[in-house]
């Protein structure tokens, strides 16, 4: 079942800890199905260097298990509340990378203080608000899926011009059309926090750029518009 799917999401979790982006078994990454309404994603605590395509696991969008001997990612629930509200999105990934889950920790939204920046997030990089003890006992994967899509509600913004957020006092997640473009944006959601935080300690006035330059970088990459690489292509 789901063959292709299942490739593509086995691919784009190994380059999790390539992209050092992980330790040990934290970070996964799905990918759905959108015909079928199902969605692949990591098996739970399986280390990457053991993981294989019939490792994965198939779950509905109520979260039940299709197919698959192993539990799925304690984070399941997160990714499909974001599926269901984000109709555009084909991949979601988390990660423990340092210097992103160092802005979530702190609970700072990521200023676009630079091109890097402007050229895949469209603006501030979101941090959400901390969850409540409720929240936290009442389901915390869950809750965490439903305080990303309050604070994409609350902010106005289109998740697929801004295809990442920081979980306040937890770590990043980043999605994309499919689970490999997913892990592109979440490993420069890594680097432009670690740019981020290096530009204030040079300068710790250092001013977001201006909306001209953020709409030049983040249109010549998607859009109708695009003019990068050798085939401008759509977020
Ligand atoms: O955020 C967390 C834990 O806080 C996750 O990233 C886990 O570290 C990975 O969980 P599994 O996907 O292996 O269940």
């Amino acid at each position: 079942m789901l063959d292709s799917l299942k490739q593509q999401v086995l691919k784009a979790n190994l380059l999790l800890p390539e992209y050092k982006m992980v330790t040990f078994t934290w970070g996964n990454v799905s990918g759905i199905d959108r015909e079928e309404g199902l969605v692949v994603i990591k098996p739970s605590g399986v280390p990457y260097e053991e993981l294989k395509a019939e490792d994965l696991v198939v779950v509905s969008l109520e979260g039940e298990v299709v197919e698959g001997d192993l539990r799925p990612s304690s984070d399941t629930a997160t990714h499909l509340e974001l599926y269901k509200a984000f109709p555009d999105i084909g991949g979601i990934v988390h990660t423990h990378s340092p210097w992103a889950t160092s802005w979530a920790q702190a609970a700072r939204p990521i200023p676009p203080l630079g091109t890097t920046h402007a050229d895949y997030y469209y603006g501030e990089i979101p941090c959400t608000r901390v969850l409540t003890e409720r929240e936290i006992a009442s389901g915390y994967e869950l809750e965490t899926g439903k305080v990303i899509i309050e604070t994409f509600t609350n902010k106005g913004l289109d998740p697929v011009a801004m295809p990442g957020v920081l979980v306040s006092g937890h770590a990043p997640f980043a999605w994309g059309k499919d689970a490999m473009q997913a892990v592109h944006n979440a490993v420069v959601l890594e680097e432009v926090a670690k740019m981020a935080l290096q530009t204030y300690q040079l300068n710790p006035d250092a001013e977001p750029i201006d909306q001209y330059l953020l709409d030049k970088h983040y249109l010549r990459k998607h859009g109708k518009n695009a003019y990068y690489g050798q085939k401008a292509t759509r977020n």
